[in-house]
């Protein structure tokens, strides 16, 4: 089944798409001193800096800096995120409110290809409502990626093979190239398309979809001459949720393929194990 989609007319005005990365450019050119103010080992904090050139002790080295922010509920999490540059907040608070419309939209062709819900009148049921209902106050988490460029491209990953936790990541990315999806065992670069969103699966649609929607193993590539910047916005239920394979998805000649998982049990794995590939979703699959 479909593996990646590039939306186009997704309706976002190009200002908000345009200052988001802007801002971004702003933010990762502040001195380290303003940066590092967001450093934290606490992987629940609203706002997380991480910088490449300081943490090797990471047991995969990514040639990045990056900055995580929680983005829901947008009205507790505003005043953490960093105060500079002074448009920061505004402008990433429109971006994370313009994409989550987007994700649901996306979201109800899905559940509609799914059979699990449908614009008409008489599918729209309190029941098949409930899960964009949970989406729509849902987590969404924001990394902004910068990737510097790298004299010895070949000797490192900006990011390596993985597979996002939530139900879409919409990503964008400037005009450098660097992201790469694994199809049919190749890597395939995703040719950076102006004022686009990545559409990738995560692995919480691939357990609700019961194994119909495939999560995308994905990497970034880094540049020898060009720095990269990208932003991705994972959404999810909310991170207290349990998700499950949808029950109207199981039956005899489909059984339930998934355990029950939520993000304590991700945020677990990924601090005991290191992440590799899909692993975390293999270990989520009855064998
Ligand atoms: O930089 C990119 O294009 C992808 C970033 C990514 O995969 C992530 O942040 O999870
Ligand atoms: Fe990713």
């Amino acid at each position: 089944m479909l593996y990646e989609i590039q939306v186009v007319n997704h309706g976002i005005p190009i200002e908000v798409i345009r200052n988001m990365i802007d801002v971004s450019a702003r933010f990762f050119n502040l001195p380290y001193g303003e940066r590092s103010k967001y450093m934290s080992s606490d992987m629940a904090a609203p706002v997380r800096y991480g910088t490449s050139l300081n943490q090797n002790k990471d047991a995969v080295f990514c040639w990045k800096d990056f900055l995580k922010l929680v983005c829901h509920p947008l009205s507790d999490v505003v005043s953490h995120w960093p105060s500079s540059p002074v448009d920061f907040r505004e402008s990433v608070a429109t971006y994370a409110k313009e994409t989550k419309y987007l994700f649901l939209r996306i979201m109800e062709a899905i559940l509609e290809s799914l059979g699990l819900w449908g614009a008409t009148k008489d599918d729209r049921t309190p029941e098949n409502d409930e899960i964009l209902k949970q989406l729509d106050g849902g987590s969404q988490l924001m990394v902004v990626n910068c990737f510097p460029p790298c004299p010895e491209p070949d000797l490192t990953l900006g990011m390596p093979p993985h597979s996002d936790y939530g139900f879409l990541t919409l990503l964008l990315q400037d005009d450098v190239e660097g992201l790469q999806i694994q199809y049919k065992g190749e890597w395939i670069t995703v040719e950076p398309m102006q004022n686009s969103f990545v559409v990738n699966i995560g692995d919480h649609l691939e357990i609700f979809s019961n194994g119909r929607y495939k999560s995308v193993l994905h990497r970034v590539i880094v540049n020898p001459a060009k720095l990269r910047l990208s932003v991705a916005l994972l959404h999810s239920l909310p991170f207290d949720y349990m998700v499950r394979p949808s029950p109207k998805l199981i039956d005899d000649a489909n059984p339930r393929r998934y355990k029950d998982t939520d993000f304590a049990t991700f945020l677990h794995y990924i601090s005991t194990c290191e992440p590799k590939k899909k692993n975390f979703l293999e270990s989520r699959k009855f064998t």
